[in-house]
């Protein structure tokens, strides 16, 4: 019998050939030449890559014996994950594997942009002894900013507190208390960058997050802040801060990532006080032995057909047919909790009443917590590995089921007490005979909304011309508005309305719209489906 063909797309550590061991037959290309890619991909039946092969529908499609794609680090950037859920290709990653190398790579860009450690040596190579010209700053009694408290921005903080800095972080997703654990001050974005003289960011990419150190933030840092991006590309727009540098608003800048890679071209690179890395945060023998060991050994359990921990796109095996599409209610109504939420509370609780609830329903809280911690956390959370995240930043979840529900045959209500002590819950249930998702409450607000396209949340104070203000904002940046939900509390002090637009609100616009009515907050559901590439 032919063995099983592994395709290596990439350069990998020469572990990884071991760990595969003699069961298969090993192909190599060059996953970054198309061509060649798309030619190798129909005879794999598992293809290892890192970041430079893009694993798109296309390819996807291509690998028509695929089983299993193996990303021999964490971002799934470079993989249609839904393309190959789709296609019924498991995909495995290696998400710890190198966020020490990530962490270290931070600590040297910091010191590299305090002590202008790179320019000097350019120089000294060129034969210029200049002292004075390369004076930096201690990092001692500074203040470090960390924006994303997750697995790397933790490592940072603890090394960097060797430095004697003192570590801020801005992270509304990791419980209050795992930050003093890591002797790390939870603080708002505003005062993160007013107060910061370095700034580390440690953030996934997504919709939320790109751009995030942008044009209003690098107006708002202290003046002379230090920024490091050894992240993803885009997270701070490159854009801003070439004029953030030039201006002086900021006086140095490590970066490691970029908005388009490979970079080998940008106005940041003319800039004395930048210093750059072609993504190197891994670039360690250790991360890559770590990451081709334990790609491998997920392939040879997905070849195998057994039981694999690191995928991040398998579903529970024992959900029936009645079950089914509940599980997907309850990852949609996590997802749409969060972005409700815009924060994750220690207790998330998921409600079942109704017939359902009769059934075993155990599968529906591990989707909710899918769902809920999706759009936050970097890597892929698959049903195997969102209870380890969850436990891991303090997220416990319940289910409670039983009751019934007067309107609704069942009902499913993701629920969670926030940290400032507001309960939010979002409700759904499946109608008809085609068991159609529909919203039906959100914090007490009753809705009767489609849990799919593109409709913007907004909370505000019950006035006259609310609904006339949204249209018209909306109206003058060229948002055309299908149609609008309102829904008023019982004491008619608040609205909430939903507006179904034709094509996602960009995030300013909404911001705009929420400004003018004075919303408390404001959501979109596209935003809750979406994590940005
Ligand atoms: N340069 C490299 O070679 C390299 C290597 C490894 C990882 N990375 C990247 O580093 C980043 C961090 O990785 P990680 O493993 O620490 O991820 P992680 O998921 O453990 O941590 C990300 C943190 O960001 C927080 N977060 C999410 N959205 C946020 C928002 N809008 N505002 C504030 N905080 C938010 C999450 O709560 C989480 O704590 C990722 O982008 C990853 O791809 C880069
Ligand atoms: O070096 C790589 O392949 C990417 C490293 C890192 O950004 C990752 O996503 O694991």
């Amino acid at each position: 019998m032919p063995k099983p063909v592994v395709l290596i797309a990439e350069e990998l550590s020469p572990a990884t050939l071991d760990a595969l061991g003699s069961d298969f037959e090993i192909r190599r290309c060059t996953g970054s030449d198309r061509d060649a890619l798309l030619e190798a991909l129909p005879g794999a039946d598992a293809v290892l890559v890192r970041s430079a092969t893009r694993l798109d529908a296309e390819a996807i499609a291509a690998g028509a014996r695929l089983k299993v794609i193996g990303r021999a680090g964490v971002g799934l950037d470079n993989v249609d994950v839904p393309a190959a859920s789709r296609a019924g290709v498991m995909v495995v990653n290696a998400p710890t594997s190198n966020i020490v190398s990530a962490a270290e790579l931070t600590v040297g860009l910091l010191l590299a942009v305090a002590r202008n450690i790179p320019q000097a040596d350019a120089a000294l190579r060129k034969g210029q002894w200049q002292r004075s010209r390369f004076t930096g700053v201690e990092l001692a009694d500074k203040v470090l900013g960390i924006v994303g408290l997750g697995r790397i921005g933790s490592l940072v903080a603890r090394r960097m507190a060797a430095f004697d800095m003192r570590v801020i972080a801005y992270d509304p997703y990791v419980p209050p208390a795992y930050a003093t654990q890591t002797g790390v001050e939870i603080v708002g974005l505003d005062e993160l960058l007013t107060k910061s003289d370095f700034l580390t960011v440690h953030l996934p990419k997504t919709l939320e997050t790109e751009g995030l150190i942008g044009f209003d933030a690098l107006h708002r840092v202290k003046p002379g802040v230090r920024i490091v991006n050894a992240a993803r590309g885009g997270i701070v727009d490159e854009a801003e801060l070439y004029a953030a540098l030039k201006e002086g608003r900021v006086a140095a800048a490590g970066v490691d990532v970029f908005a388009t890679e490979p970079c080998t071209e940008s106005p940041l690179f003319e800039l004395e006080n930048v210093v750059v890395t072609p993504h190197l945060g891994a670039g360690t023998a250790e991360a890559q032995e770590r990451a081709g060991v334990a790609v491998a050994e997920s392939v040879r359990q997905a070849l195998a057909g057994r039981f694999v921990p690191e995928a991040v796109n398998v579903r529970l095996g024992t959900v029936d047919d009645e079950l089914a599409p509940w599980l997907l209610l309850a990852e949609r109504l996590g997802r749409l909790f969060t972005a409700t939420a815009g924060s994750l509370p220690e207790l998330l609780q998921v409600r079942v009443g109704g017939e359902i609830g009769r059934h075993d329903v155990a599968a529906l809280e591990l989707g909710a917590l899918k769902g809920a911690l999706g759009s936050v956390v970097e890597g892929g959370i698959s049903y195997v590995n969102a209870p380890l995240i969850a436990q891991e930043r303090g997220l416990a979840t319940e289910l409670l089921t039983g009751g019934d529900h007067p309107e609704h045959r069942s009902l499913l209500s993701v629920h969670g007490v926030l940290p400032s002590g507001e309960a939010v819950w979002v409700s759904g249930t499946l109608t008809g005979l085609q068991r159609r998702e529909r919203l039906v409450d959100v914090c007490g607000f009753e809705v009767d909304l489609p849990l799919e396209g593109d409709v913007a949340f907004l909370r505000a104070p019950d006035r006259p011309g609310v609904i006339g203000a949204v249209g018209e904002v909306l109206g003058r940046a060229g948002q055309d508005v299908a149609g609008v939900q309102v829904a008023r509390a019982a004491d008619r002090a608040e609205i909430l309305a939903a507006v179904h637009t034709a094509g996602p609100v960009a995030q300013s616009v909404l911001d705009d719209t929420a400004a003018r009515i004075d919303a408390t907050r404001s959501w979109s559901l596209e935003k809750s489906e979406r994590t940005a590439r």
